[in-house]
């Protein structure tokens, strides 16, 4: 980690106040799981799910960070913690908000990460880490909705959050492996879960100011914005409007697909999270 920890991205303020495409009742009485609730990306997902109508169940490990979000959103949010790697914990965190609420409409599965290392030395433990946070964590979350949708008969949105695995992004080898599983199990359950009316995509964000990105050397995070096209970094809020396509009505016809999100990032320019070699600089 850097020794200069630096805050990054919208504040909460500026999120909560972001102009927005979508209604004000878009996600009216709905009930919405989010992981990574208190994070930069999930919290903006949070604060845009509530402001369009929707009961926000916010998810993650620490306690204080998520009372503090639940506290500003009043009625709107509540508070759980649970570690998504620990499938027991995300079995008690559905009966618990499924007692509570009745119902559940969408999840959102943010909570995740890694660590920049070149894959060559990865350690068996660090490998571990990341795919069970990011694949088996997901998937934990992703088969206790399907199983309580499937038993209510209610109609379900799944939406993970993943990174971008085509193209352009290096040093981080074992979140790409935990992402293309990710996106591959959506696409396979897409199918099969079809006949139970739930939908299941993912969104793909690209250089996304949060910060999540203090996990990064400054020298690393200053590339990032010119890592596409469009020559600068999108914001949280991005993704949280990509996420409401998907999980309201205007997706209902989408299963399946994942969402890149990244100012075209995916078809011009690179980011090494590890910094560029100079094999790659000609040099
Ligand atoms: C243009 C786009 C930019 C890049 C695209 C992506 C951006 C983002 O995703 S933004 C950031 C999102 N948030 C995060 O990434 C959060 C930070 N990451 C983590 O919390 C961890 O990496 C985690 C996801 C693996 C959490 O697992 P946890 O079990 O809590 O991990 P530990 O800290 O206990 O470490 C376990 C194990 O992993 C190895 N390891 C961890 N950090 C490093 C490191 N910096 N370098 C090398 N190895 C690392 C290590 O083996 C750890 O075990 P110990 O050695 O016993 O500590
Ligand atoms: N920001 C970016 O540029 C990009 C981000 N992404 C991905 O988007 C997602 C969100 O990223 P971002 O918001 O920026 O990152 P943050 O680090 O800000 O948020 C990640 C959240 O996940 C939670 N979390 C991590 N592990 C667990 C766990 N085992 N159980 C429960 N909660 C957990 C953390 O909360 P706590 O530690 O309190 O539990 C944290 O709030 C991540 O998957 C990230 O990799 C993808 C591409 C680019």
């Amino acid at each position: 980690m850097d020794e200069q920890q630096t805050k990054v991205g919208l504040s909460d303020d500026e999120l909560a106040t972001h102009p927005t495409v979508y209604a004000a009742d878009t996600l009216k009485d709905q009930v919405a799981i989010v992981s990574g609730g208190a994070g930069g990306i999930g919290r903006a997902i949070a604060l845009l799910f509530a402001r369009l109508g929707a009961h926000v169940v916010l998810v993650g490990r620490d306690q204080a960070k998520l009372d503090a979000l639940a506290a500003r959103l009043g009625d709107k949010a509540s508070a759980h913690v649970a570690d998504i790697r620990d499938p027991d914990a995300v079995k008690a965190l559905f009966a618990a908000v499924w007692g509570e609420h009745g119902r559940v409409d969408c999840l959102v599965n943010s909570a995740g990460g890694q660590f920049p290392q070149a894959a060559i030395d990865f350690s068996v433990k660090g490998w571990n880490a990341v795919i069970d946070t990011n694949l088996n964590g997901t998937w934990y979350m992703m088969q206790a909705a399907a199983q309580r949708w499937r038993d209510a008969k209610h109609p379900g949105a799944i939406v993970n959050i993943v990174v971008v695995t085509t193209h352009g992004l290096y040093g981080i080898a074992h979140s790409i492996a935990a992402r293309s599983g990710v996106i591959g199990l959506s696409r396979a359950v897409a199918v099969e879960w079809a006949p139970l009316d739930i939908r299941v995509n993912c969104v793909a964000p690209g250089a996304i100011e949060t910060e999540g990105w203090n996990v990064y050397t400054s020298e690393a995070r200053a590339a990032y914005p010119r890592s596409n096209p469009m020559m600068r970094a999108g914001s949280a809020f991005d993704i949280a409007e990509a996420c409401v396509y998907l999980a309201a009505p205007s997706g209902k016809f989408i299963t399946g697909e994942t969402l890149t999100v990244d100012g075209g990032g995916q078809l011009w320019g690179e980011t090494w999270t590890t910094g560029k070699p100079d094999y790659f600089r000609g040099g």
